[in-house]
C-alpha cells in the first residue's frame, strides 16, 4: 500500500523541500498540517504513515517544537533525516518599497536567521510569529492581512507570483536545516555504516556528575556525540532531560552496549531510532570498540564461566 505522508505545510515550505528528497513521497499522497504537533498527531493516530518536521539548523540550533513533540506523548520513531540548503527571501504586499515595511511575519527559526538583515534595512518592522514560511507568505494574498512582508524561500515567492524586495537575506550563507521523517515505532532501518541514532535521556536524580554518568556511557563504548541539546520537562523548574544523537546504529554493539548502559542508570529513556545518515558520512571505530572486539570479549567471559 501506498505511504500517506505528512509534514510541516502548507506546499512551499522548506520541510516539503525535504519530503521530497525522499524516493517515492513525490508520487504519494502529501497532506500538510499547520504545525509539527498536528503532524506527528496524524501519524500517532494512523492518519498518515510518516511525517516530515524540522530539527535542527546549522546556525539556530534545534527546533524546540520538534524535540518536545518526539520526547513526550505516544512514542514515535525516526526512520530517516534529511537536509535542505536555506535560501530567503523578503516578499511584500504588492506596491510596498522596503521603507514601507512596518511588520514581517515568517517561522521563528527563519525569524532568528535573518535577524541581521532586518536590523539593516527594516529596524522598525514588527515581527509577527508565523506557523510556516509559506504559510506567511500566502498569508499576504489574503484580502486582510495583519502584516506587509514575509521571509519565505524563493520558490514558494515564484509559485504565489509575490514580489521579492530583498533576495539572499540569511545571516549566515550556507545555512542548512536537517528535516526528521517519523512513524510509528517499528523494525529499524538496516545498518548502513554511516548511520545516526536519538535518544531522549532524562536525568533520573539530581546529583553532582549526573549528567557526567550519562556522557560516559558513550565516552567508554567509543561512540561519539554529533548533538545534545536540554530541554525542560516542564514538570517544575530544573527538571530537565537531554536529546542527544550519536554516530552508529542500534546493531552495533558499542552504541547497544552504550544504550544499555544508559537505560540502567536512567529506565526511562526513549529510544527513538537508528536510520541512515543524510550527509552519507562515515565514522571510524578503533579496533576495541568494534563488533569483533565486543564478541570476542564475551565468548572469553563466557569460556571463563564455564570452565573450558
Ligand atoms: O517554515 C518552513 O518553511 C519550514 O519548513 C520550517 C523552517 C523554517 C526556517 C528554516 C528552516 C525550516
Amino acid at each position: 500500500m501506498a505511504t500517506i505522508y505528512t509534514y510541516l505545510g502548507p506546499e512551499g515550505t522548506f520541510t516539503e523541500a525535504a519530503l521530497l528528497q525522499v524516493a517515492d513521497a513525490v508520487q504519494s499522497v502529501r497532506i500538510p498540517a499547520a504545525n509539527v504537533n498536528i503532524a506527528l498527531e496524524k501519524v500517532r493516530t494512523g492518519e498518515a504513515d510518516a511525517a516530515m518536521v524540522p530539527i535542527e539548523n546549522s546556525v539556530e540550533g534545534g527546533v524546540s517544537a520538534t524535540l518536545d513533540a518526539i520526547a513526550t506523548g505516544e512514542p514515535l520513531g525516526i526512520i530517516g533525516e534529511k537536509l535542505v540548503p536555506i535560501r530567503f527571501v523578503l516578499v511584500a504586499k504588492l506596491g510596498l518599497l522596503l521603507e514601507d515595511i512596518k511588520s514581517v511575519s515568517t517561522h521563528s527559526h527563519a525569524w532568528a536567521q535573518c535577524k541581521q538583515w532586518s536590523d539593516r534595512n527594516i529596524p522598525h518592522a514588527e515581527y509577527l510569529p508565523g506557523s510556516s514560511t509559506a504559510a506567511a507568505a500566502v498569508g499576504l494574498l489574503a484580502d486582510n492581512c495583519p502584516y506587509d512582508a514575509a521571509i519565505c524561500s524563493p520558490l514558494v515567492a515564484e509559485q504565489r507570483g509575490l514580489t521579492v524586495l530583498a533576495d539572499d537575506i540569511g545571516d549566515v550563507a550556507d545555512a542548512v536545516t536537517r528535516f526528521i521523517l517519523v512513524s510509528k515505532p517499528g523494525a529499524l532501518p538496516a545498518p548502513t555504516g554511516s548511520d545516526k541514532t536519538t535518544l531522549v535521556v532524562p536525568l533520573p536524580e539530581d546529583h553532582p556528575g549526573a549528567l557526567m554518568e550519562i556522557l560516559e556511557q558513550f565516552a567508554t563504548r567509543g561512540v561519539n556525540l554529533s548533538r545534545i541539546e536540554s530541554r525542560p520537562t516542564g514538570q517544575y523548574l530544573g527538571d530537565y532531560f537531554f536529546s542527544i544523537d550519536v554516530d552508529g546504529h542500534l546493531a552495533e554493539e558499542r552504541v547497544a552496549d552504550a544504550v544499555r548502559g544508559l537505560h540502567r542508570i536512567s529506565p526511562q529513556l526513549r529510544f527513538l531510532g537508528s536510520y541512515p545518515r543524510a550527509d552519507r558520512r562515515g565514522y571510524s571505530v578503533p579496533r576495541h570498540h568494534q563488533d569483533k572486539a565486543f564478541r570476542e570479549a564475551y565468548t572469553w567471559v563466557e569460556g571463563i564461566l564455564k570452565g573450558t
